[in-house]
């Protein structure tokens, strides 16, 4: 099933906070919605499933639209918000049936999905657990698991693991990797790059509203900022500024010093980066990072 969004804008007051984002997701694709904090990431997202009204522009989910045919549109879509949002006086397994009936899934199909769902996200054994005993990783499982109770095509992961330790997070990836080998689609949002970078197919970089590029993250990388690139410290600006102009190479302030992007062929400027007497040099892969400080002149992690 398919999903186009058409010229969505969202005002609030005189504030655009989403400026005319296009987008379209194809069945089996990761979609990731790359940005710093306040882009306006979570009221695109919101959009586009349904809870924020627009300003203008639509959303088309298959044959139905979001906005005024959201039920149909709702039948077709899972959804994992930034907040848990489980319910705390139920156990495990009855936070999974109870979601079941909104889709009228009741009785034993919804005793035997919400089985087969623990099942593969690994809760079987906290089934009859309070789901506060559970820790922030089991969690987040549940919440994924809850959200695909009805079969969805489509899922919105909203920032998913922002909060999890890092084998929370590899966790969460691999499940995210199983929906897509199972056919779904996903939109993502984070400000993760190396998330965003690994599960991503294609990533939309939103700024302020704005989808600033898009693309697949390796391809955005090498159109961007190229294979690798220099970071220098302990040199004056002014160096810096002189010998990338030379080279014709792009180069911004990062940190405490500089980054310098390095041109597959050319190592010459390595060597005059070498030459410089910095206190620190080292040369690494481009990275999204990279290209979102080209881009737009932000980091994109605060
Ligand atoms: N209900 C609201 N009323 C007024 N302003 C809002 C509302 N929701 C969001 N905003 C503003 O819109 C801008 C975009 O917010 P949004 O949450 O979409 O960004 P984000 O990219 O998801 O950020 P984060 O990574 O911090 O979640 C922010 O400046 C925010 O303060």
């Amino acid at each position: 099933m398919e999903l186009v969004a058409q010229d969505l804008w969202k005002y609030y007051g005189e504030r655009a906070v989403v400026q005319g984002v296009n987008l379209s997701l194809q069945p089996g694709q990761v979609l990731g919605l790359l940005g710093p904090n306040g882009a306006g990431k979570t009221t695109t997202f919101g959009m586009l499933y349904g809870a924020v009204i627009p300003s203008r522009g639509f959303v088309q989910i298959g044959a139905y639209n979001v906005h005024r045919q959201g039920r149909q549109a709702r039948q077709i879509l899972g959804v994992v918000t930034q907040e848990d949002n489980l319910d705390p006086d139920f156990t495990v397994l009855e936070n999974l049936v109870f979601f079941a009936h909104h889709y009228r899934i009741t009785g034993r199909p919804a005793q035997r999905r919400a089985w087969e769902l623990l099942e593969q996200a690994g809760l079987t054994e906290y089934a009859h657990q309070r789901v506060e005993v559970l820790s922030g990783g089991l969690k987040r499982r549940l919440v994924l698991a809850r959200a695909l109770v009805h079969h969805p095509k489509i899922v919105f992961l909203d920032e998913p693991t922002t909060g999890l330790d890092p084998d929370a997070r590899q966790e969460f990836w691999r499940r995210i990797s199983l929906l897509k080998q199972a056919g779904c689609s996903v939109l993502l949002t984070t400000h993760y790059m190396d998330e965003a970078q690994r599960l991503s197919d294609r990533l939309l970089l939103l700024q302020k509203g704005v989808i600033v590029d898009q693309g697949a993250p390796a391809e955005l990388i090498q159109r961007i900022i190229g294979a690798e690139v220099a970071e220098l410290e302990g040199v004056e600006i002014d160096a810096v500024q002189s010998l990338a102009e030379q080279a014709g190479v792009w180069w911004r302030r990062l940190g405490q010093g500089f980054v310098v992007s390095l041109p597959a062929q050319d190592s010459a400027l390595w060597q005059a980066l070498q030459a410089m007497n910095s206190t620190r040099l080292s040369r690494r892969q481009a990275n999204l990072e990279d290209v979102f400080l080209r881009l737009t002149g932000q980091e994109l992690v605060d």
